[in-house]
Parts: C-alpha cells; sequence; structure tokens
C-alpha cells in the first residue's frame, strides 16, 4: 500500500477564485501508486498514469467538501444531473498500450490515422486558451509566461511518472504562496518526516523480532490466536490489520509470523475487507486474483471515491474553447482532459450545477464519464457510414459518434428498454443529433430488422455487471455473484454475435465492430471476444488509444487469443477512470465460421449458436464450454484455438475467414425496413434542408442569428434542428404516400416509423408494437 500522508485542508481564496487542497490521503489515485502500478505509463504520452493534467489533485473530494470551501449546497451540485450517462452504472441487463505502428492491414492504418487525426492531432486554437493559463478564475487571466513554461513542461514531463508527479506540486514557487499554504507545506513536511522516522524504527525492530512485533509491541500478533473467541475490532483498527496484513503479504518470508500460512493472513484480510469496505466474498476473491493484494487494496480505495466530472463538448454545436469561455463565466473552475482527447473538459469546481447551465439545455455539452469516450474513439465512425449502437441508451455515445459523423450518414441508436428511450431521445435532441433513428429492439433481433452485413460499423457497449463503476454504484461490491456474471456474459456472447453479423466485411470504409463494458470481470470481456473470435471470421485489431493496459491472455484457467492483448482495460486506480474494457473486431468475411459438431470439440452447434444469436434466452449456447473447465480447456488445445498451440492464432482466423467465405459479396442486404426507414431519414433531411434555407438557420440547424434556445423550443417545441411544422407535414404526408404506394405492391410497410407522433427532431422511432403489428396482419 502506498504510504499516504495527512495533509490538512486547505481553502485559499485568490481573487475571485476559491481553491481547495484536497488531503492527500484524499486524492483520487496517489501519483506514487500509478506509476507504481503501470509501467506501461512511463512510455505512454496522454491520458495515463503520468498525465499530470488530468491527476493534478486540484479536484475536490466531493461536493460536501466543496461546501464546505465555498457555502453550496452539496444537494445543488448533484441535483444538475439530469439524465445523461449517469445513472447508468446499475447492472442493465433487464428488459503494451496502443501500438501504433503494429497496425496488421492498410485499412486499419487509415482507420487509425484518420482516427489520430481527428482526435490526437495537434490541438487547435480552442486549446491556446489552456496554454496561458488554466481558465477557471483568475489564472486564466493572466496568462504569464510562467504558466506557459509550466504547462510546457507538462508536456515534456508526462513520461516521469511518480517523480514529476510528486514535484509538481512543489513546483509553485514560495513567494506565489499565501501564509496559510506555506504553513500548511511545512506541517506536512514534518507530519512527513515523522512518519518515515517510525516507519524505519519500526522495520529496525521487525528484523530482530519481526514475527511478533510488527508493531513493536512484545507478543503483538497481527492474526488473532487459532483458539481465541475474535474480539470485535472498532473500524479503525480493522483498516490498520488490513493494511498490516497487506504488509506481511507482500514480503511474506520476511514478515510472516511463525506457524502462520499464507492462507491465514488470506482469510483474515478478506473477512476484513468484508466489514471495512463491505465487499461480498465473490468479488473480494475475483480482485484478489486479478491483482496483487497491494494493487487490489488500491483499486478498492479507489472505488470509494467519486471520479472526476468530466465534459465532452458537443461539436454540432459549439468548440470546446467557447465552451470553456461560456462556463468560465459561471465560475466554472476546469481544465482540458489531457491531450488524449480534444473535446473533454474535467470539471474541479462550479459554483452552478453543471448538469442545468443554459449551455447544457442548449446541447453544448455532454456530462459523459471519461472512460465513455474510449469505445467511440476506437470505433472511429466515419462520414456518410451506416453506424449501428445496439445498446444505445441514454445516447451518451450515440451522440458523440453523431459529433464525429458531423450528422451525416446514419446511426442506428437501439435500446431494448422502452423506458429508457426517452434518454435517448432527449439527449438526440438536445444535442440536434439529426442522422439517427431510434429503435426499441432486443439487439438479439436486429438482424432481422435491419438486415445481415448493412452496417459499416456496430457498437456493442454491452450490458454488463458494472463492476468497473463500483465508485458509481456501491452496491455492486455487496450484490454480485458468480452466477450473475455468467448470465451477463452468455447474453452479452449472443450480442456481440448479433453485432458482427449486421456488419459488412465488404464495406469500403469500415467493417469494424467496437465492443465494450464497464466490467472488469475477465467472463465478460475477453472471455466474450474470444468467443466471437472462434464463431464468426473476425479479428482482434489495435483500438487506437493511447494508453490503457493490455486484455489478458492467460487468467485462472481461462486461455485467450493472443491477439486479445491488443484490446484495453481501464482501472479507477490506474488510470483515475470507472473500470472499463474496450476491444476492437475487424470483420474478414461475412457469415459465421464452419465448426465441428457437437462432441468433436466440445462446443455447441453452429445452428445453436444461430438461435443464441437471434434471442432464444433460454437456450444454454456455449456458456458451459466457456467456462474454463479443465476439460474445455483441453478440447480447444485441440482444436487450435488456445494461446500456445502449434497454429499461429492470427493466421488461422484470416486463413479459415478466406477459405470458408470466399470473396466478401459486393452487396449489402438491406432489410425492406432499413430502407423505409432511410428513406424517411432522407425525407427528413431535405426538409429540414429547406427549412433551413428558408429560416436562416446554419445547416447545422443552428439559428444563424443566435436566438435564446428557450424560445427556440418554444417555436418549435419538436426540437432545435427541426424545420417548419408546415414541411415537416409535408414530408410526412410524402412518406404516406410513399408507405401506401408500397402497402398496395405488398411490401412490408413501416407504420410506426412513419407515425408523426413517433417522429422527433429528425430522429425516427421503431418500436417493438411494430413486429407485432406485422406478425398479425
Ligand atoms: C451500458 S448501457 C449503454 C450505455 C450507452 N451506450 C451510452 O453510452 O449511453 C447498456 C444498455 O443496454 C441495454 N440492453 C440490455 N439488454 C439489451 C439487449 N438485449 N438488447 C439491446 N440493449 C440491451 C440496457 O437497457 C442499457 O441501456
Amino acid at each position: 500500500m502506498a504510504k499516504k500522508g495527512n495533509k490538512k485542508e486547505v481553502t485559499v481564496a485568490r481573487g475571485k477564485q476559491t481553491k481547495t487542497r484536497i488531503p492527500e490521503q484524499q486524492r483520487p489515485a496517489p501519483a506514487a501508486q500509478m506509476a507504481k502500478t503501470s509501467k506501461e505509463a512511463k512510455t505512454t504520452p496522454g491520458f495515463t498514469d503520468s498525465n499530470k493534467r488530468w491527476l493534478k489533485p486540484k479536484a475536490r473530494e466531493d461536493a460536501a467538501d466543496q461546501a464546505k470551501a465555498d457555502d453550496v449546497d452539496p444537494e445543488d451540485s448533484d441535483s444538475g444531473l439530469l439524465d445523461d450517462e449517469f445513472g447508468s452504472a446499475e447492472s442493465d441487463l433487464g428488459p503494451g498500450s496502443a501500438d501504433e505502428d503494429g497496425l496488421e492491414d492498410d485499412e486499419d492504418e487509415g482507420d487509425v490515422a484518420s482516427l489520430k487525426e481527428e482526435l490526437w492531432s495537434d490541438e487547435d486554437e480552442s486549446d491556446q486558451i489552456f496554454k496561458k493559463g488554466r481558465v477557471g478564475g483568475a489564472e486564466a487571466a493572466s496568462g504569464s509566461d510562467e504558466d506557459d513554461e509550466d504547462d510546457s513542461e507538462d508536456e515534456e514531463g508526462d513520461n516521469d511518472g511518480n517523480e514529476a508527479e510528486a514535484s509538481d506540486s512543489e513546483e509553485e514557487s514560495d513567494d506565489e504562496m499565501l501564509d496559510v499554504e506555506k504553513k500548511a507545506k511545512i506541517l506536512d513536511a514534518d507530519r512527513a518526516r515523522r512518519e518515515q522516522e517510525a516507519e524505519a524504527e519500526a522495520r529496525e525492530m521487525g528484523e530482530g523480532d519481526l514475527q511478533t512485533n510488527i508493531q513493536g509491541e512484545p507478543g503483538y500478533s497481527i492474526l488473532p490466536a487459532a483458539d481465541e473467541e475474535a474480539e470485535p475490532l472498532d473500524l479503525s483498527a480493522v483498516l490498520r490489520r488490513i493494511k498490516e496484513i497487506a504488509r506481511v503479504l507482500d514480503k511474506f518470508q520476511d514478515l510472516r509470523e511463525e506457524g502462520r500460512s499464507r492462507s491465514d493472513y488470506m482469510e483474515q484480510l478478506k473477512k476484513d475487507l468484508e466489514e471495512y469496505f463491505g465487499y461480498n466474498r465473490f468479488m473480494l476473491e475475483t480482485l484478489l486474483g486479478m491483482f496483487s493484494v497491494a494493487e487490489a487494496l488500491e483499486l478498492i480505495e479507489a472505488n470509494e471515491k467519486p471520479r472526476p466530472v468530466v465534459l465532452r463538448t458537443n461539436t454540432l454545436k459549439t468548440k470546446r474553447k467557447e465552451l470553456a469561455i461560456a462556463l468560465t463565466k459561471r465560475n466554472v473552475n476546469l481544465d482540458p482532459i489531457g491531450n488524449w482527447s480534444k473535446v473533454g473538459l474535467v470539471v474541479y469546481e462550479s459554483p452552478v450545477p453543471v448538469g442545468a447551465t443554459p449551455e447544457y439545455m442548449a446541447g453544448h455539452y455532454m456530462l459523459q464519464g471519461a472512460s465513455s469516450f474510449l469505445p467511440v474513439m476506437a470505433l472511429a465512425p466515419q462520414e456518410g457510414e451506416q453506424v449501428l449502437d445496439m445498446a444505445a441508451a441514454p445516447g451518451g455515445k450515440t451522440t458523440y459518434i453523431a459529433a464525429l459523423m458531423r450528422n451525416s450518414g446514419i446511426i442506428f441508436a437501439n435500446e431494448v428498454n422502452p423506458l429508457r428511450l426517452k434518454s435517448i431521445q432527449g439527449n438526440l435532441q438536445r444535442m440536434g443529433v439529426t442522422n439517427t433513428i431510434v429503435s426499441n429492439y432486443d439487439g438479439r433481433e436486429l438482424l432481422k430488422m435491419l438486415g445481415a452485413n448493412s452496417m459499416d460499423r456496430a457498437l456493442l457497449d454491452a450490458p454488463c455487471s458494472g463492476t468497473g463503476v463500483v465508485a458509481k454504484d456501491p452496491t455492486v461490491k455487496a450484490n454480485k455473484s458468480q452466477a450473475e456474471i455468467w448470465k451477463c456474459a452468455h447474453l452479452q456472447k449472443q450480442l456481440l454475435l448479433a453485432a458482427i453479423d449486421l456488419v459488412d466485411a465488404g464495406s469500403k470504409t469500415g467493417g469494424y465492430i467496437v465492443y465494450s463494458t464497464c466490467s472488469i470481470m475477465v467472463e465478460e470481456n475477453e472471455n466474450v471476444v474470444n468467443y466471437a473470435l472462434r464463431k464468426r471470421h473476425v479479428k482482434v485489431v489495435p483500438t487506437g488509444l493511447a494508453f490503457g493496459r493490455p486484455g489478458y491472455i492467460r487468467y485462472r484457467e481461462f486461455r485467450f487469443h493472443p491477439t486479445l492483448t491488443e484490446s484495453r482495460r481501464f482501472y479507477p486506480h490506474v488510470h483515475n477512470l470507472d473500470g472499463f474494457f474496450v476491444c476492437k473486431l475487424k470483420k474478414m468475411a461475412n457469415g459465421p465460421k464452419e465448426t465441428r459438431g457437437e462432441g468433436e470439440d466440445g462446443e455447441a452447434s453452429e445452428s445453436e449458436e444461430e438461435s443464441a444469436s437471434v434471442g432464444d434466452e433460454e437456450g444454454e449456447d456455449s456458456e458451459a464450454e466457456e467456462k474454463p473447465t479443465s476439460k474445455a480447456a483441453q478440447a480447444a488445445a485441440k482444436g487450435g484455438r488456445l494461446a500456445g498451440s502449434k497454429r499461429s492464432a492470427s493466421e488461422q482466423t484470416e486463413e479459415e475467414a478466406a477459405a470458408a467465405a470466399g470473396p466478401a459479396p459486393k452487396k449489402r442486404r438491406e432489410s425492406r425496413i432499413l430502407k423505409a426507414a432511410k428513406r424517411e431519414l432522407e425525407l427528413e433531411r431535405a426538409a429540414q434542408a429547406q427549412a433551413a434555407s428558408i429560416s436562416g438557420r446554419g445547416s447545422d440547424g443552428q439559428p444563424e442569428s443566435g436566438a435564446p434556445v428557450d424560445k427556440q423550443h418554444k417555436q418549435n417545441p419538436s426540437g432545435v434542428a427541426n424545420g417548419t411544422a408546415e414541411q415537416h407535414k409535408q414530408a410526412l404526408s410524402k412518406a404516406g404516400k410513399k408507405k401506401a404506394s408500397q402497402k398496395s405492391k405488398g411490401q412490408s410497410a413501416l407504420p410506426a416509423v412513419l407515425a408523426p407522433e413517433r417522429l422527433a427532431a429528425g430522429n425516427v422511432s421503431i418500436v417493438k408494437k411494430v413486429k407485432k403489428q406485422k406478425a398479425k396482419s
């Protein structure tokens, strides 16, 4: 465990700005720990463990701390969060860094290159503002040379890891510090020195008489004696024991007490962690299985702290610079999120609820966990493409996809839970998204509705156990079980196969699928992707993300395809992000892989998979064989799929893909529903363009005059990006005529898609009822 200091909270008023110094033990993630736990960070720039900007401990611990400092009601700060991404942390099953040179084919290169151009290119003029000093408050105005120098040092020093981080706060010159800061600094230094001395003393004593004298008291034992009735300890004593046990386990041979085994310590540790942090046994065993004891504790501690509040600029409506200026005028204290994103802003403190500012209402930004940027960046949607967001509510990623596509092409945003549709619609409307069709299907049924191979790209931000977002939803600590994790994995496999089947391997610009979860469970991540690698002609490609830990290829009894190291894992204690997994797949050929029959390698037959991918929820596809039984492992090894098998697995994928599928079909199979929906969207766009030319709106549907947003809403209640009511009506009546003529030709109609009440601001809802009505008729 990293040693903790005891800095006092010091609130310093500087001009208009209030700065809150967070006690060291409350800081989001101590830099020393971070650099220690991620060697990768030392070599990767940007938003990594060594990103000083991101980790600069300026953020307050929570709203309550800020309230203390600013007299702001903490509830106010939270109440501003509308239905963005927050609140989706609950389980939603209801109704080495990216190797930029390691790209395997031209398409990948183009893809990642364009992604880089879009997202990693030199910061635009908007970032000059940050070079002149932090935007919030007085410092922004000064724009001193000194700040410039600091910034460039920041950039150069990104690789310096913990030392750079540690020294960063020291860099403030004494002259700049106020008296109270100076005093606090002296006290801190003094306390640190005394702690060091005490530790050294304890170590010295331990070396002579260690087994019983961890705390320097004769006869002291960390573990209760076997025959002793365990006395209840107060919580601070439990925490102390947790740390002592972690220390012993770290240097077990040296520090163990005589007659005590490792499992004695582990058992006591688990009991104490259960008691102190409230995890259940399953969760603890998982964490202690994935990480060293010390690192598991770091993660557990990071899970107790909220992640920073982050905004994503909606580039359909504004620029980051403009947004930063607007929010700064409201005394919001913010910074760019780091050099890995050109659209992210991290908010340190705000006197107004950031979920209820006029800029928010006008759709200039999305409140979005920083980890949510990553799958969309990996997806790298291109303008003009057809993109599926299979599990879309509340639409945080959909709106980002739309922004990257500049509202061109078509996005299909699907969500199974009808109660969550409104949140997608609301966000699309607020953010001025006009290229999206919202549907309400089980993702496993989408194949029937949209047609196989109909998409250029697909994002499956899968429903999951939420084990990466404990900070948002602490109930996850206590209510997850192995059975539930397998249940999630089962659904995730079916959804991923469906997503793959919907993407066209022959797409000129795409052919990519991104799979992501906010779970840290291997069963829900690498295990799911590994399953897809075996069932479909896909390969894992680099995500293009500049940081993140590589995915597992060996974990407990699991053995995964070696290319899974290209997938990326993100952790609260390493990256100060929610626990997250991102994997990018390239579809090599359409259609399923030919598999041997049941019994030959212990796998389900192809027909079973197909039924799984169209929604046989009860049908046990290959869940059993995916669990790491030694029988399955042997059988899979026989099939040549495991790491270490003689044939290179990536060769195998491509060879088999080529042999099984032949040339990729040139034409996509589009379902009638898809065609009708596209026609409808075209009509809608035509109406909007007409409306824009009449009413003097820009091409993005924004008023050129800058009329107040509220007024726009009143004039046009259906949304900020709509045409006039008359044009809307005309479009609908045209569509209605088309529908009638389709009907007379015996083609399937799309009544709900065309129903006026279902239309909202350029978005079209397809509801499940459509299917039922169709079936009846
Ligand atoms: C992790 S959340 C998606 C978050 C979303 N991508 C965003 O960024 O705002 C997963 C979503 O999948 C939905 N879901 C669950 N089962 C589904 C299924 N079978 N088909 C489609 N969506 C499903 C859940 O209701 C939930 O809204």
